[in-house]
């Protein structure tokens, strides 16, 4: 992929910094340097610069008082095959706070050297063309996963799987476009033969097709991103906190046999087979003058309203629900150690106390969000590809309707190229870069 930074002397770069491993005590911390002055700190601070890609023992110093900071082991990858495409360092140290601070320190001590942005070694590398932007999404998606099918999609991404299929549209309606222009520049104005735009059309409408087919995936790649949320609604002492606290396996929540105990929305993200779900414990829904117990409950039914799927809790010695509410509901009779479910009850029965019921609830949300966050294979993962995509099969939609003068046919063609090409970042992206950018976290 050709280098899309053209603005930039590479020797003017400012070189940057940051601690790639947590901002915690840890047994090693990883200090990551990108831009032309890598090699001199590593000269600088090492002593001299190891074989690339090699790890080294080395001495680190102070470069003004010379005293030595600590023993770490050292890497240098020249550009421009290294991640970023520019020549990077990195410093793998012991990983007390006080040894990151005095190295970081000691580095930014050096001329041209600054602490990096969040995403900026992902964004030189996508700007030297190391990769295009949806795999570098992929990266901060990869980062971020937080459960193992999170984790497959943002691999699958990190590895081209959108940029691959955008790619191949791209291929194809370059050589639409290409067909489309050349008759255009070979005959005269208004004389196009119409077997021509019939020749081409059936090749875009094929690719129309298969982009609308990406886009029909009721949102699984961005809600798999999100997670599935589920709400515990239903009246105070219906026992929703002791549920939250059951499906956690932590004490989370205050319980107590008071009505009117939890007044806040409690938000938990819980990993069910590899499923991102955010479980959400709310205040118990009756009629109140008590105006923090009214904002619980105005809040409640804010977030069942939003959800993608509400326990909808009902016990023996709680007063009865509203029977409909406008997300999925899975209606759960709670207590069912103390009192078994009436005959007539549609739903399932749980005691967050003895356990009954429990593994049967986990099992039918995990079949909800599975439904609903797929297997991690979806190809969009964020409202930015839908849109740009959305774009594209509009202009194709336009595009291939009969009678359509070639000149418009080509225009549509262009407009849909855009589109794709702002996926991968290849056109259009300098108003992007920033938001795209800015969610990575530092070191990435
Ligand atoms: N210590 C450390 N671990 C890391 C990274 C890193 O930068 N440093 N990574 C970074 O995020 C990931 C690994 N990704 C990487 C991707 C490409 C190259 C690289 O230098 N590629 C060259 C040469 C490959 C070779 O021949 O070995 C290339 O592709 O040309 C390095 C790391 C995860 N683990
Ligand atoms: N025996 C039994 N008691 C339960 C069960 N679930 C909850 N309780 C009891 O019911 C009472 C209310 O439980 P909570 O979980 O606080 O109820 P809640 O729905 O969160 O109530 P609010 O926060 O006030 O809306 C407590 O005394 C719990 O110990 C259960 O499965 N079995
Ligand atoms: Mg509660």
């Amino acid at each position: 992929m050709a280098s899309r930074d053209l603005n930039e002397n590479a020797a003017a770069r400012e070189t940057i910094l940051a601690l790639a491993t947590g901002p915690v005590r840890s047994a090693v911390a990883i200090l990551r340097l990108s831009g032309p002055a890598s090699r001199f700190v590593l000269e600088t601070i090492a002593g001299t610069c190891p074989d690339p890609r090699r790890a080294s023992l080395r001495h680190l110093r102070s470069p003004t008082t010379n005293e030595i900071l600590d023993h770490a082991l050292v890497f240098w990858f020249p550009g421009p095959g290294s991640f970023s495409g520019e020549d990077m360092a990195e410093f793998h140290v012991h990983g007390g706070t006080a040894v990151i601070g005095a190295v970081i320190a000691a580095i930014l001590d050096i001329p041209r050297c600054r602490l990096a942005e969040p995403g900026e070694f992902s964004r030189r590398a996508f700007l030297a063309g190391r990769l295009d932007l949806s795999e570098a999404e992929g990266i901060a998606d990869l980062v971020d996963a937080e459960t193992e099918l999170q984790r497959r999609q943002a691999l699958r991404q990190m590895d081209g799987a959108l940029s691959t299929a955008v790619q191949g549209w791209r291929d194809r309606l370059v050589d639409c476009l290409a067909e489309v222009e050349a008759e255009l520049d070979f005959s005269d104005e208004g004389d196009v033969p119409d077997h021509l735009a019939d020749a081409v059309r059936p090749r875009v409408a094929a690719v129309r097709c298969e982009i609308a087919a990406a886009l029909a995936d009721g949102r699984r790649g961005e809600r798999l991103r999100q997670g599935f949320t589920v709400v515990i609604a239903g009246a105070p002492n219906a026992g929703k906190s002791t549920l939250f606290n059951r499906l956690l396996q932590r004490e989370a929540a205050i319980v107590t046999a008071i009505p009117g105990t939890t007044r806040d929305v409690l938000e938990t993200s819980l990993d069910i087979d590899g499923l991102p779900v955010i479980l959400i414990d709310t205040a118990g829904l009756r009629s109140t003058e008590d105006v923090v117990e009214k904002e619980g409950i105005r809040r409640a039914l804010l977030r069942a309203e939003g959800a993608d799927l509400v326990l909808a809790l009902e016990a023996f010695d709680s007063p009865p629900q509203p029977s409909s509410w406008a997300a999925p509901t899975l209606r759960l009779w709670t207590k069912s150690d103390l009192r078994q479910a009436p005959d007539a009850f549609e739903g399932l029965a749980v005691s967050s106390t003895a356990g009954e019921g429990i593994a049967e609830l986990l099992d039918a949300i995990a079949d909800r969000a599975r439904e609903a966050l797929g297997n991690g294979a979806a190809l969009v993962t964020r409202e930015r590809h839908r849109e740009a995509l959305v774009t594209a099969l509009a202009a194709l939609d336009r595009g291939v309707e009969l009678d359509k003068p070639p000149e418009l046919f080509a225009e549509d063609l262009r407009l849909a190229l855009r589109g794709l090409g702002r996926v991968t970042g290849h056109v259009g992206v300098e108003d992007i870069l920033d938001r795209v950018f800015s969610s990575f976290c530092i070191g990435k």
